[in-house]
């Protein structure tokens, strides 16, 4: 997993070095970083040339402003043409080294684009963002176009206007088609707005990391992870010690996410798959996931191996329902095993059942629960166990997602993955990962229960092969490796033409077996 980090972690982090007047020596690394990023663009878009290449700053008032002329000195060096446009407030006034340099270095002042702009390089606004900004606004005030659609924009650090701890934006910026970022990488590149403009993020050591290690941390996970959740069978594996995942979804109004929860649990290579319906009650769903994967164990009640359920995908509001799910969360507290509750689940849990199920709750419990909400059942489950106001379940809103989901999980003791085109991971004592969105082909419906059983099928494999307990940081790891592999497999079956809810598992199984 890779550590990402609040904005104002990384501005906490700087404050000692800036206080002993190590300011200007961070800036000149952030400027390197950022001149040897454009200079590559500038290799791959200007033709491959370097010299007589032009690149535009767009300088604003603080030292975002600052780093971009600096780099812009440095470019000029290397043959470049460099402008820099004032689009706020006046650089002379509070970059005077840097307007220095950069005249010095030949660069000048313009009001326009110009007609042949190979990079622009957006210096407007970085960490010191705050409250609404428009692009399109200050630009137009000052009478200068927006680049070209086709025009390489650089950002300075981040998109101006992001907010760089939850990337939300108030207002329009540029997109830009890479970010160089300094010090870290900050969620707010990752996450909502700041990930659809941030480009290809490209992260600079300015030399923080010492000062970097006291502030909090976000988790997001990388290919390997799933090689390590997911591992191919040991030797000496046999069916029950590769973990069995019980399965409560579907219902007779709803039978098909009993099929898709199935077949993406089977399709990770787990010891068995156990659909828990009674015949009795839930007739039609035997027939249907036995008639697709015989393998399948239908049973009326858990078998005793069972070493992880997931709950709720396809459930109905009928009693029926809520007894499977009142059975289902009894025998995980009893036995103490990791439990997913999604969709229909999420709305049948009460406040009772979170007493039991929570971490050390009533039944000392120490195995995890995972609830896996989208947008509108977080909404949901926040105004009933947290106590906040309805909110419009809208992808890319101005909630703070990190922020919403550490809420739900301190106040349940669950953890909590909330999804949306990114998906966020809080864990009951605020440790928290951040998946950002990796395919928009998981927007369709049924998705959610191939992930909850993945997510399933991630804790049954820590739960059968860690001796020692497990602790917070390892579940975090395995519901992260969980949300990488479906959106890798949504990546996956992308090749053979649009996707659907069916087409995950074949795919979970293509990206299982490219990772050897
Ligand atoms: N510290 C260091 O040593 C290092 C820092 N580094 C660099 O510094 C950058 C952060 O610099 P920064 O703190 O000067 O903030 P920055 O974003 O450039 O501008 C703030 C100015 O903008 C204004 N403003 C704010 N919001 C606004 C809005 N919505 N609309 C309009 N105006 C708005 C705000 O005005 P105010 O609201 O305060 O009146 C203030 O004047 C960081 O991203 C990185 O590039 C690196 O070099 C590494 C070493
Ligand atoms: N635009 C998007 N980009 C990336 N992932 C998305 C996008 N929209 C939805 N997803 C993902 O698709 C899944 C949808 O889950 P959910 O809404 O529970 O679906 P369902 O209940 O139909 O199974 C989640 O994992 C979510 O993160």
């Amino acid at each position: 997993m890779k550590k990402l980090y609040f904005g104002t972690s990384v501005r906490k982090a700087e404050a000692p070095l800036i206080a002993s007047g190590a300011s200007a020596l961070l800036m000149r690394r952030a400027a390197w970083g950022l001149a040897h990023h454009v200079l590559a663009y500038l290799s791959e878009t200007a033709h491959g040339a370097v010299y007589g290449s032009r690149v535009v700053g767009l300088i604003g008032k603080g030292k975002n402003g600052a780093d971009t002329l600096w780099a812009l000195s440095m470019l000029a060096e290397r043959g470049v043409s460099v402008e820099a446009i004032a689009v706020l407030g006046n650089p002379e006034q509070n970059a005077q080294d840097a307007v220095s340099a950069f005249h010095r270095a030949g660069g000048r002042f313009v009001t326009a684009l110009g007609q042949r702009t190979d990079v622009v390089i957006d210096g407007v606004l970085g960490t010191g963002a705050s409250g609404p900004f428009s692009m399109s606004a200050v630009l137009a005030q000052r009478g200068i176009d927006r680049p070209r659609p086709e025009t390489t924009v650089i950002a300075c650090d981040i998109p101006s206007g992001i907010n760089a701890d939850t990337g939300q934006l108030d207002g329009d910026t540029l997109t830009a088609t890479a970010t160089v970022t300094f010090g870290a990488t900050k969620t707010g590149l990752l996450l909502s707005a700041g990930h659809q403009h941030a480009g290809r993020v490209h992260t600079v050591d300015i030399g923080l990391q010492e000062h970097l290690s006291s502030q909090p941390t976000v988790w997001c996970p990388d290919p390997h992870d799933v090689t390590t959740c997911f591992p191919p069978p040991r030797a000496t594996d046999y069916k029950y010690s590769r973990g069995v995942v019980g399965i409560i979804a579907g219902s007779e109004a709803y039978p098909g996410p009993s099929l898709l929860c199935s077949r993406a649990v089977a399709s990770c290579g787990i010891g068995m798959v156990n659909l828990i319906a009674d015949p009795e009650t839930v007739p039609s769903l035997r027939p249907l996931v036995l008639g697709d994967r015989p393998e399948t164990v239908v049973t009326a009640a858990p078998v005793p191996q069972v070493t992880s359920l997931v709950i709720g995908p396809g459930l109905d509001d009928t009693s029926t329902s809520r007894q499977r799910l009142d059975e289902g969360l009894d025998h995980a507290v009893e036995h103490d095993l990791p439990v997913v509750i999604d969709a229909t689940g999420l709305d049948l849990v009460d406040q009772g059942w979170l007493d039991r199920l929570r971490l050390g709750g009533t039944s000392s419990r120490t195995a995890p629960t995972v609830l896996t909400p989208h947008l509108g059942e977080m909404s949901r489950l926040s105004q009933r166990f947290v106590g906040t106001e309805a909110v419009p379940a809208t992808i890319g809103g101005d909630k703070d997602a990190l922020a919403w989901a550490t809420a739900l999980a301190q106040a349940t003791g669950c953890y909590v993955v909330l999804k949306s085109a990114d998906t966020v991971v809080a864990t009951p004592s605020g440790q928290r990962g951040l998946h950002p969105a990796q395919s928009a082909d998981l927007a369709t419906a049924g998705t959610g229960d191939t992930l909850a059983g993945l997510i399933a099928v991630s804790l049954a494999t820590a739960w059968t092969r860690t001796n020692s307990p497990v602790t917070e940081h390892q579940v975090l790891h395995h519901v992260l490796a969980a949300i990488h592999l479906h959106g890798a497999a949504a990546v996956s079956a992308r090749h053979a033409g649009p996707v659907s809810a069916s087409d995950l598992a074949p795919a979970v199984r293509a990206v299982l077996a490219s990772r050897g």
